[in-house]
Parts: C-alpha cells; structure tokens; sequence
C-alpha cells in the first residue's frame, strides 16, 4: 500500500484530560486511487490528513508511507519524506503573492534542492497539465479563484509525490469551478498512480472516489 495507517490512535490535552481525536484508525490507499473521507466537524478529518502527512506523530499505531514506516525515521528524514513524497493540498491555496504561477510551482522543487533549469521545465508541464499554459506567468491576483486552486494542486504535485491529501478543495469555488478541479484530482491520481486521501462535504464528490469513508468522533468506518 502506498499510504496506511494502521491502529492509529492520536489523543490532545484537554483541560486536565485527553481528547481521543483519531481512534484505532486503520486506512490503506493502493497507489492511482482516490479514498475519500466524509464526516461532521469535529469527527477527526484533519487530525487524519495531519497524522497521514507526519506532520503529528500519532500515540499509537503505523503509519507507512512510500513503504517507509514513519515512526523509524528521525526528524530530518521524516521532513525530506514529507517534502519528496507527500503533496498536500488545502482548502486556500495560500500562494505568494509576488510569484508568477510558474515560480509558486518551481519553489518546490527548489526547497528539495532540485536543479533550476528542469525544475523551470517541469513547472511549465505541471501548469499545462493543470489547464493553466497560458496563465504561467501570471501573479495570483491575475487568476480566478479556479485557477489558483489548480496552481496550488500543480504545486503539490511539482515532487511527484506517492501521496496526495487534499483537504475540501473546491469548498471556495462555485459548482462549476469545483467539479473542474475534482475531476483533475481524480485524473491525475490515476494517471499518476499517486495514493489519493480527499477530505470533502461534497456529496458529488463521492461517487468518483474509489472508497467512501466515514469519520465519526475519531473512529473511520466503511474502508
Ligand atoms: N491542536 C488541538 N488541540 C486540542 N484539540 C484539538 C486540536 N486539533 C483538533 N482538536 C480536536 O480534535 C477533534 C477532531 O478535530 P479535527 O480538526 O481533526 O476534526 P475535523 O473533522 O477536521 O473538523 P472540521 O471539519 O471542522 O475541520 C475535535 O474535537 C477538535 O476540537
């Protein structure tokens, strides 16, 4: 499996106690598929998508990714995975406002140490397969809503990561926009066999996932 998790228990403090946020959590994501996750606020969703991207060391439990079991790595080499094999995709696509399209993609690449030269090419082909050739040299206030949303997809995509966690992304783009945007996700999880965790409200969205799950109070259900 590209991403698991497996018996994955993550509690925080609370008041004088501790708050079970993920309960004995088990989720597995072949590579080229989508698994989507539904549920009410509160239910653990982004506790789930911050535990898969190691960005919190769960209590309890496995969490493999591209075949590495996080828990055995130290720090630095739990980042450079973080950095080369996990794209992460929020709902704001929070991009700088003084880069063109083009430049938000390649900083990527340069915050691996990439070279500049393939990393301008690679960029130009992410913005192309994102629908956005002729936006590439455009700063953000010059894009739509859409097509910022597409930009921060081109840049997790820009280390060609195993894994993808993509938190609501079309909870800010109208109907139209936002079916533009999962239909992207979803090919291009296919295409590039990336192991695909999408957090969503959309009822729309799930039936072009390849497994619904549900969160309820911490625990996931329906894998
Ligand atoms: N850093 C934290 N410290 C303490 N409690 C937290 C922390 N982060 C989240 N929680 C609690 O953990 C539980 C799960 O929260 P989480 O944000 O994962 O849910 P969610 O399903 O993503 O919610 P939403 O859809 O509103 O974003 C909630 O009860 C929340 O209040």
């Amino acid at each position: 499996m590209t991403l698991l998790l497996d018996d994955v228990t993550l509690t925080y403090e609370d008041g004088g106690g501790r708050l079970t946020a993920l309960d004995r959590v088990r989720l597995d994501v072949p590579a080229g598929t989508v698994a989507a996750v539904v549920g009410p606020s509160g239910s653990g969703k982004s506790s789930l998508l911050a535990v898969a991207a190691t960005l919190i060391a769960p209590d309890r439990g496995r969490v493999v990714v591209d075949g590495a079991d996080t828990a055995a790595l130290d720090r630095g080499a739990r980042s450079r995975l973080r950095r080369e094999r996990v794209g992460i995709v929020f709902q704001q696509p929070n991009l700088l406002p003084s880069l063109t399209a083009a430049e938000q993609v390649q900083v990527m690449a340069h915050l691996s140490g990439r070279p500049a030269a393939a990393a301008r090419d690679r960029a130009r082909e992410l913005l192309a397969a994102v629908g956005l050739a002729g936006e590439a040299d455009r700063r953000p206030h010059r894009l739509s809503g859409g097509q910022r949303q597409r930009v921060n997809i081109a840049r997790a995509l820009m280390n060609d990561p195993a894994v993808l966690l993509v938190d609501e992304p079309t909870s800010a783009l109208d109907h139209e926009r936002g079916a533009a945007v999962l239909d992207l996700l979803v090919g291009l999880t296919r295409e590039r066999g990336t192991a695909t965790v999408l957090v969503t409200h959309d009822r729309e969205h799930l039936a072009r996932a390849d497994r619904v799950l549900t969160m309820r109070d911490g625990r996931l259900t329906g894998a």
